[in-house]
Order: structure tokens, then sequence, then C-alpha cells
């Protein structure tokens, strides 16, 4: 894994999913939750399978029930799940399992990292998947420490400048690298991996 974390989300595409590999992202997204960009399991599961280990794969989901959740992560063999409800610790205690990452989605940026049992954090705009950012430059908002995640509007042009500012340990992004809505532009996911993290 590399110093910045980077994870493309929203992928509903072979070419797509095998772009973020070859450009370097460390984690690819499918969204599970209601959305322009949701897969079925089938769909998710052939993707997932073309994905190396050294990625990891991770299901969305926003307020679904738990018995859905474990569902579809174990039948598409996704890596982790990312939470973007008002679950509470035992839904996170529910879905603890060996080799499984748990990131909490929140757009509230007072937070503690792991308070509910996950793993990774996720700041993440009120509106998730929208393309609209947060005010994550704000003088008021206190970037957690340790390993977390920025999202909410990110794109080429900006995320150097949220990583330089925030000291974000990874970042995550949907919209930004979309040609238009749910459709994933491979040059603009290239552009993002590439500004994120810099070739020295
Ligand atoms: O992408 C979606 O449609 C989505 C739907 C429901 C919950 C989360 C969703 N995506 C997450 O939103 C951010 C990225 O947002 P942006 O489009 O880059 O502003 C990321 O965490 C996605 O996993």
């Amino acid at each position: 894994m590399s110093d910045l974390f980077i994870k493309i989300c929203g992928l509903r595409a072979a070419r797509d999913v095998d772009t973020c590999v070859e450009a370097g992202a460390d984690a690819i997204g499918f969204v599970f939750a209601p959305s322009a960009r949701t897969v079925d399991a089938a769909t998710a599961r052939r993707l997932a399978g073309r994905v190396p280990d050294h990625v990891l794969t991770v299901g969305v989901f926003r307020g679904q029930p738990l018995t859905e959740v474990r569902r579809l992560t174990e039948e598409c063999g996704i890596g982790a799940v990312q939470l973007h409800g008002d679950e509470g610790p035992e839904y996170y205690e529910a879905l603890r399992g060996p080799g499984r990452t748990l990131i909490r989605a929140t757009s509230q940026p007072r937070v503690v990292p792991g308070e509910l049992g996950e793993d990774l954090l996720l700041l993440d705009a009120p509106e998730p998947g929208s393309g609209k950012p947060w005010n994550w430059a704000s003088p008021d908002f206190a970037a957690p420490t340790g390993r977390w995640l920025l999202a909410g509007g990110l794109h080429p042009g900006n995320v150097r400048h949220a990583i330089e500012t925030t000291g974000a340990w990874g970042v995550d992004v949907s919209s930004g690298v979309e040609s238009e809505r749910g459709v994933k532009s491979g040059d603009l996911i290239r552009a993002f991996i590439e500004a994120a993290r810099p070739r020295r």
C-alpha cells in the first residue's frame, strides 16, 4: 500500500475497474445503496473478481438491513463495508468478521475515530455521492488524527489542496472522476490519482 490511500467509488464497468487498478488505486467501491451508481450482486461479484488482492473492494450501504449487507458482502466477495447510515455500535459489532474492514461514513466532522467500532473513518459531505464539497478548509474544522478518509466533491483540481489542508490519510472520490453522472472517465481517474499522489 502506498503513502496516501486512494479509493475510487461507484464503479460499474470492467474497463474502469481495470483503469483504477492500473493507475494505482488502493480501494474500489461498489454502491449497493440506492443511487445512479447502484450495481446488482452479479455485476459487483464479476467486477470484484477482477480486482487483485492488494486492492481493497468496498461495498457502500446506506441504512440497509444487516442481513442484506452481510449477504451482499459475502456473495460478492467484498473486503470492506462502508456504512452511510446512523448504525450504532451493535451493528458494527455484528458485521465484524475475519478480513472485513468496517468503514464509517459521516458528515459530522467532530466524531472520534473508532467510537462505533469502525476500523476507518470517512468524513464525507451531507449528500454522499453528490459531488458537492463540504467546508473542510474551514478553520473550525479540526481534522482527526490517525487514519481517516476525506470525501465529498473532490476532483483532480482540488484533491492535492484538500490533502495538504486537512492532512487526510486518504481520499475517496466518485463524481469528480465522471464524465456524466454514473459514468466514470478513465482520463479523470488517472488524473485524480496523479494529482493526489504526484510521482516523485
Ligand atoms: O456514490 C453514491 O451514489 C453514493 C450513494 C450513497 C452513499 C454513498 C455514495 N457514495 C459515496 O460518496 C462519496 C463520494 O462522493 P462524491 O461524489 O465524490 O462527492 C464516497 O464516499 C462514495 O463512496
